[in-house]
């Protein structure tokens, strides 16, 4: 199989083909990619990869070390300038935003986790969950009020009072899971999420990301290289030497 369409379905009711590349972008999806490609040095990293994702649905990013999922997902929320092609969120080309419109819709569209939670240290795990909040604008009070919901919700209201180094891996990647909601993103960029984690805790991160996530009808792009993992997406897009792949056209 050689078409790079990122987005059959793969056993699920996602059924809809990707905009190819060139082809206008379909308000279907509320976030689309078209003919990405990024280089680093000699290495091309994406090579045409395509990708587009549905509001409140989970797709999975596979495929094997170094093939490209992480440029990918960077390139899809922002943090990343592609050398070529598109980024469409909402009708909007990412791809033709400064830098300061670009950061903006990070901060009140996108939520991020990393596979190392990334909180930060000096501040308790309650301040982490509720910073997204405070860079939206919001006072101290009504921001720890909903991030200590948030946390309730992730069963990890107990570590509120505790900074990151004081909690285990599993709390903390539920605090960054918390934090990433709270402000009630759109898109959920999660890079690797569980791979710090032992299965059970890992297990347990993405059922309840996942339930929080369909719940709000947040899209997730999860980059992940475990099909137990994957298994928690509605479909699943393998991304194999820069270019991705449906499942459907891949196997
Ligand atoms: N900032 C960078 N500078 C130089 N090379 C990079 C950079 N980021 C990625 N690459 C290279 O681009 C290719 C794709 O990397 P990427 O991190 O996207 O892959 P990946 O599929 O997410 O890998 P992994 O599963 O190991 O995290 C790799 O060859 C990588 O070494």
């Amino acid at each position: 199989m050689t078409s790079t369409a990122s987005t059959a379905s793969a056993a699920s009711t996602a059924t809809a083909a990707s905009p190819g590349a060139g082809s206008a972008p379909d308000s279907q999806f509320l976030l689309s990619a078209s003919g990405l490609h990024k280089t680093y040095g000699s290495t091309a990293a994406l090579d045409g990869a395509d990708f587009a994702i549905r509001s409140g649905e989970i797709v999975a990013v596979m495929g094997p070390s170094g093939s490209g999922k992480s440029t990918l997902l960077h390139c899809l929320a922002g943090i990343v300038q592609a050398d070529a092609g598109t980024v469409t969120y909402r009708g909007q080309d990412l791809t033709s935003m400064n830098d300061a419109r670009r950061s903006a819709l990070r901060r009140s569209d996108f939520g991020f986790v990393f596979q190392f939670g990334q909180l930060v240290p000096e501040l308790t795990c309650l301040e982490n969950a509720g910073l997204p909040l405070r860079l939206a604008g919001l006072g101290r009070k009504e921001a720890e009020s909903r991030a200590a919901a948030w946390l309730e919700r992730l069963e990890v209201e107990d570590v509120g009072r505790k900074r990151p180094g004081e909690v285990s891996g599993g709390q903390g990647q539920r605090v960054a899971v918390a934090r990433a909601l709270a402000a009630g993103p759109r898109v959920l960029f999660a890079d690797e999420p569980t791979g710090a984690l032992d299965s059970l805790n890992g297990e347990r991160v993405m059922q309840l990301l996942t339930e929080a996530a369909r719940e709000s009808k947040t899209a997730v792009v999860l980059v992940t290289h475990e099909s137990r993992v994957a298994a928690y997406s509605d479909r699943e897009v393998v991304v194999r030497d820069g270019r991705a792949r449906s499942m459907a056209g891949a196997l």
